[in-house]
């Protein structure tokens, strides 16, 4: 079955609708965004998912102090940062008991044969939330092992995606929005629905 991560939430009828399908997690934006939420609006949220469901904090150009400050807080044991520039940035994150979702941003620099030390990586369009597209038959593009494919995916595009890039995973946050920063319950259920469609094929 495809991990499917929703990201951006913002608020409880939001997050109970992404437990309610099921999704495998939720992400909640610490960073500058439309979509930031404060810890204390984060450690809500956080509250009404459920033991099936991991939370993740999302980060960039944050200092890794105000990452674990902020996880702490809003109490989270999984973090997706952006930015991560090396080994000992994990390792530190790590130490402070952080699960450590590292986000590649396709064309950004960073490369994702570079091992850090993360749990997990995921690979997202250039611009992290804007709802941009990568060449997903680009193999270089592609880690091995288990990765979450981000960056423009759509109800309408995720089975297609899924099946061409061989992801393990999906993350979403523009594509289930009626407007910026705006969840729209109708595509975030069309958004499940076509995961779980393509995963039974
Ligand atoms: O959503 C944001 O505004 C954001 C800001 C800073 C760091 C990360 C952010 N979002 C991460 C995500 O929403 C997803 O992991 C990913 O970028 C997919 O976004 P989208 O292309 O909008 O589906």
């Amino acid at each position: 079955m495809t991990f499917i991560k929703m990201c951006g939430l913002r608020d409880e009828a939001t997050v109970d609708l992404a437990v309610d399908l099921g999704v495998d997690a939720v992400g909640f934006v610490l960073a500058d965004s439309p979509r930031r939420v404060s810890a204390a609006q984060a450690a809500k949220l956080r509250s009404r998912v459920t033991e099936r469901t991991v939370a993740v904090g999302v980060y960039v150009k944050m200092s890794l102090d105000d990452i674990v400050a902020t996880a702490r807080a809003a109490d989270l044991d999984h973090v997706q940062v952006h930015d991560l520039r090396s080994a000992d940035d994990v390792r530190l994150l790590h130490d402070a008991g952080l699960t450590v979702i590292r986000a590649v941003n396709n064309g950004a620099g960073a490369s994702v044969s570079e091992d850090l030390g993360a749990d997990l990586l995921l690979v997202d369009g250039a611009v992290a939330g804007a709802g941009v597209t990568w060449d997903w038959q680009d193999r270089s593009a592609v880690p091995r092992g288990r990765w979450i494919l981000a960056g423009g995916l759509t109800p309408e595009n995720v089975a297609r995606a899924v099946e061409t890039s061989g992801a393990w995973g999906v993350d979403v946050s523009s594509g289930i929005e009626s407007g910026r920063g705006i969840k729209s319950p109708e595509l975030m259920t069309a958004f499940a629905n076509a995961v779980r469609k393509a995963d039974v094929r």
